[in-house]
């Protein structure tokens, strides 16, 4: 018995939202034993790249993801790092001239998967009017583009993310705003007021999310009600395991499909 789901499957009625973190909890982490790839590793690793900018962004990767997923360091400890992460890697993109035009072809030909499942889950939040929030520290224009080939670009989701900025002539020339990172998700909705309206008046909150920094992300919403936290333990298990059961009401290890917050959802709507 979770006490969260007892309070939300009776106070929620028609006030509820879903406020998602992208990629590796609507996406999968793995498959058949491979890395599935993120956001920005679709784009990093794509024929769009140099081989050379290949070798740039992997350093990133390899340097800065350690310290996401560090088990040791605070999250003021890493803020810094991921600052650095995402203005570098948005930097070496830029260099590459990437046209606008060849982002709908990249998504076609990458590896990206949404978790098992996904498609009874967008469809049932939209079919019940539930509005989906989802907070990226990805890439906005290719979380956007993977949800539409996969045909659940719904009404009601909203997407906060690092969007590409294109000129005239469908070159890239630098993202949009501020820069989102993984421990800023909730500063990035604030400053988004059109955003921060709509979340205002909907105060029962499932959360999703895949690394500690998610945790914050329903911080903007005003005058909580309920909030279920629901947390993807995928990498470091072990190790992450006490840290994530104190922060998330539910935690699901190595699980690639979305099973389970499918069957919450259709509980709660069955009680309405
Ligand atoms: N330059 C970067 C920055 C971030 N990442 C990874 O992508 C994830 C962000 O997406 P979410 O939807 O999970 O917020 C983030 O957790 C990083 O691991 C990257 O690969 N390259």
């Amino acid at each position: 018995q979770v006490p969260e789901l007892h309070n939300l499957s009776v106070h929620i009625r028609d006030r509820k939202k879903v406020i998602s973190d992208f990629d590796m909890t609507l996406t999968r982490f793995a498959y058949n034993g491979t890395r599935v790839p993120t956001c920005h590793s679709i784009i990093d690793n794509s024929r769009l790249i140099s081989e050379e900018g290949k070798k740039k962004l992997k350093d990133l990767l390899n340097t800065y993801y350690p310290i996401e997923i560090d088990p040791a360091l605070t999250v003021e400890e890493k803020l810094p790092f991921m600052v650095e992460w995402g203005t570098k890697a948005h930097n070496f993109l830029v260099a590459e001239k990437i046209q606008k035009s060849q982002i709908t072809q990249v998504v076609k030909e990458s590896n990206v998967m949404l978790r098992e499942g996904f498609d009874v889950f967008f469809r049932q939040l939209h079919k019940n009017g539930i509005p989906l929030f989802i907070f990226s520290a990805g890439i906005g224009d290719i979380l956007e583009e993977i949800i539409r080939q996969a045909d659940v670009f719904y009404f009601n989701i909203t997407v906060v993310s690092n969007y590409m900025d294109f000129d005239g002539n469908g070159l890239l020339q630098g993202f949009k705003g501020n820069l989102v990172h993984p421990y800023n998700k909730h500063d990035g909705a604030l400053k988004n007021l059109g955003h921060f309206e709509k979340l205002d008046d909907k105060r029962n909150v499932i959360l999703l999310g895949d690394s500690l920094g998610d945790l914050q992300m329903a911080d903007g919403v005003e005058n909580m009600e309920n909030i279920l936290k629901i947390g993807y333990l995928n990498d470091k298990v072990d190790k992450l395991r006490d840290q994530y059961l104190e922060g998330y009401d539910i935690v699901l290890e190595k699980d690639e499909t979305l099973n389970v917050v499918n069957a919450i959802l259709q509980y709660i709507s069955a009680q309405n």
